[in-house]
């Protein structure tokens, strides 16, 4: 392993100051400056999971003379909660924390869009900084701005775009992380290599069992690439109005599944199955070529994915995917490929077609 720290620029936009994300090993020196002198108070937002990183942070930053504060919060999912941004307010309240305090968000891309969330709603927005400990936080979730909490009625439904001052990615976190979630997190990566960055997708077929560990020869490579397209895509579009919409490939259908499984699954694993959907309908369009639509099974599958959802679930997945955020008014759109690297919109497909490519995934 190597000591050296990957830096990879997001530029500003919509008032919103550039910023960097870091990629390397004992990053924990990176805090400080990137907290700033101007704090006085550090609130760092955990699950249940990091408690010992967590505490390990905040005895760090009181020792640089900072007042710091852990808020332990629920695993996963369960912390994307009006009641747990809630108690985070309320910590906050509590201890006076002002506009020149600093949110750290520890964890994976559950915590992250937690703490994200609750900096963008304190007093309107104070900085925060994105510590991301699992694959997909690093190469997605910490990047980007976009921070939210889930509701019974859908995915991310309550949000707001409020980017991090830095991301500091520290890969000797990816170890304690289980074999299920790193997997997750590869869903997210190969979302990358359909999109914009097709030496994903062969690193990842070379070996596919190597590349479900951290200790895999291309893991930094598959990590730097996957953010790299996220931030070239962030840094054009912060609030989605166009090109960001790329970055929700699969989406459409794997936040109804997350839905319809009430945010008891792994992302990743939605994400699968709602790019095999996209990849069957650009088929089914006549847009996209045979190849690249089984290509998606395959290397989907070869690390561990799942490729399929019950069929009996259809009327209630169409009915979470008309409140998708891409939606307008009564016109369901999807992220689909008209071949490798290139993207577009499927607008208000027919009925018919959709109900065709979901018995793809469900047969
Ligand atoms: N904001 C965005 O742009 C964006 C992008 C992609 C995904 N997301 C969101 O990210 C979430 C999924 O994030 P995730 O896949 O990182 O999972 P996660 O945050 O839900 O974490 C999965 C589990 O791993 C544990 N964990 C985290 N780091 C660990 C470590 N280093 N060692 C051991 N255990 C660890 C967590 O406590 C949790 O139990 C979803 O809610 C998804 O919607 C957001
Ligand atoms: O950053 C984006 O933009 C994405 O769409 C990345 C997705 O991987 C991520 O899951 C995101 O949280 C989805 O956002 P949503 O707006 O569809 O809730
Ligand atoms: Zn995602």
């Amino acid at each position: 392993m190597t000591d050296q720290i990957v830096r990879i620029q997001v530029a500003g936009s919509d008032g919103h100051a550039p910023y960097e994300v870091l990629i390397g090993h004992q990053l924990l020196g990176e805090l400080a400056p990137l907290i700033g002198p101007q704090a006085k108070r550090v609130a760092i937002i955990h699950p249940e999971a990091l408690e010992a990183t967590g505490e390990a942070i905040r005895e760090d930053l009181v020792d640089q003379g900072y007042e710091a504060i852990v808020l332990q919060v629920p695993n996963a999912e369960d912390a994307k909660s009006v009641e747990v941004a809630a108690y985070c307010w309320s910590v906050l309240g509590q201890t006076g924390f002002t506009r020149s305090d600093v949110i750290i968000g520890l964890g994976g891309g559950s915590t992250t869009d937690l703490a994200g969330f609750v900096a963008a709603t304190w007093l309107r927005g104070v900085r925060w900084i994105s510590v991301p400990t699992t694959l997909l936080g690093m190469v997605d979730a910490a990047v980007g701005g976009k921070t939210g909490i889930n509701i019974a009625e859908g995915k991310n439904m309550v949000g707001a775009f409020h980017p991090p001052a830095g991301v500091l990615a520290d890969l000797g976190t990816l170890e304690t992380l289980g074999k299920h979630d790193y997997v997750s997190g590869l869903a997210e990566v190969i979302k990358a290599g359909f999109i914009a960055d097709p030496v994903i997708l062969d690193l990842i077929e070379q070996d596919p069992a190597a590349a479900t560990a951290p200790s895999g020869p291309h893991t930094l490579e598959l990590i730097r690439r996957a953010i790299q397209v996220k931030a070239d895509v962030v840094s054009g579009d912060l609030k989605e109005s166009g090109r960001r919409e790329i970055l929700n490939y699969g989406h459409t259908l794997g936040h109804a599944i997350e839905r319809n499984e009430r945010y008891k699954w792994r992302h990743g694993a939605a994400i699968s199955i709602g790019m095999v959907f996209a990849a069957e309908l650009g088929r089914l369009a006549g847009r996209l070529d045979d190849a690249t639509a089984d290509r998606h099974r395959t290397v989907l599958a070869s690390v561990g994915l799942p490729l399929s959802y019950r069929a009996d679930a259809w009327p209630k997945l169409l009915d979470a995917m008309k409140i998708d955020k891409k939606s307008r008014g009564d016109l369901l759109r999807f992220i689909v490929l008209d071949g490798l690297a290139k993207t577009s919109v499927l607008e208000g497909p027919d009925p018919s077609l959709l109900v065709a490519a979901y018995a793809e995934v469900s047969g």
